[in-house]
């Protein structure tokens, strides 16, 4: 199977990186265009892939085909390349706020159409991707790329409704976390801690706790109390947190992130 890719930017590239990784598909059978010779070139040296600045060939050339550009590029996109997507191609978008009907519209004919949000710890195998798909794709073909979707981490499928939820909760959700990240070795780093062994200590704290959540089932609240001694020294963190209304920031942030993933055009 030919996999196509429309952009081969941040995202792409951490898709494709995953993919290659784990050996779902070979670099020889990936097709990649963008619109820059330095990107063809980044491409070509990084990964072996075939890069091209033709859209249309990379279309014609592939089964499956992943829209990766930014949300105002797409309409061009589609009408330059539209007449060469066929009934028995499968369009992938990773696109925020484009929904199936949207793209279908834009397409203009009967198309097989998935729609994802990915996330770019894909690069490292530990991606999160929500999945929905119109009812031309079947059962069998919707297994197929989630077997892709998976070679880069988890992938879920969900209504289609919740898909700028999956937007705020983990597409962009990666560039939050970092962001307490370098906070927190910032921390370190005031104290003495020379910054690489803060962002080691940090990431790897962070690393673990998400892993804690995940595999034993436990509520959020619950991990949290394990954490705080009587008297001691988290609690005296998880009071200034509370007092400097970090959940109610982040829930904020998330919801406006949401917003803007439903409104984008
Ligand atoms: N970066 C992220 O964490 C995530 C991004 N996305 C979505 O993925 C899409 C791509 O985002 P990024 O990779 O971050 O952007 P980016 O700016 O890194 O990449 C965009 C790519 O599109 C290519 N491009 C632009 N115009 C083109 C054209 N006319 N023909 C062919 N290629 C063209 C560029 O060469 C570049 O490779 C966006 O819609 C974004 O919302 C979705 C989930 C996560
Ligand atoms: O910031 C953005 O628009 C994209 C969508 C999800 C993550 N990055």
């Amino acid at each position: 199977m030919k996999v196509g890719f429309i952009g081969g930017g941040n995202m792409a590239s951490a898709m494709i990186g995953g993919m290659i990784q784990k050996g779902v598909v070979s670099a020889d059978d990936i097709l990649v265009s963008v619109r820059t010779e330095k990107s063809v070139e980044r491409l070509t040296n990084q990964f072996g892939v075939q890069a091209t600045m033709d859209n249309e060939a990379v279309v014609a050339g592939s089964d499956l085909v992943f829209l990766a550009v930014k949300p105002n590029q797409i309409k061009n996109i589609i009408n330059l390349v539209k007449n060469f997507i066929s009934p028995e191609k499968i369009i992938v978008s990773i696109l925020p706020g484009k929904s199936l009907q949207w793209l279908g519209t834009e397409i203009g004919k009967p198309t097989k159409l998935i729609r994802t949000m990915p996330n770019t710890p894909a690069l490292v195998g530990e991606g999160m991707t929500g999945v929905c798909a119109n009812d031309l794709v079947t059962e069998e073909e919707l297994q197929l790329v989630l077997t892709l979707l998976k070679s880069f981490g988890r992938a879920e499928v969900v209504p289609e409704y919740l898909m700028d939820t999956v937007t705020g909760v983990s597409g962009s959700s990666p560039a939050y976390v970092f962001l307490f990240l370098e906070a927190l070795a910032d921390a370190a780093v005031a104290e003495g801690m020379p910054r690489k062994q803060a962002y080691e200590f940090a990431a790897q704290s962070v690393l673990g706790s998400a892993k804690m959540l995940l595999e034993t089932g436990m509520h959020p609240g619950e991990l949290k109390d394990m954490v705080c001694s009587p008297g001691g020294t988290t609690i005296e963190a998880v009071a200034v947190l509370e007092r400097e209304k970090l959940r109610s920031a982040v829930i904020d942030a998330t919801r406006a992130c949401i917003r803007k993933s439903k409104g984008v055009d």
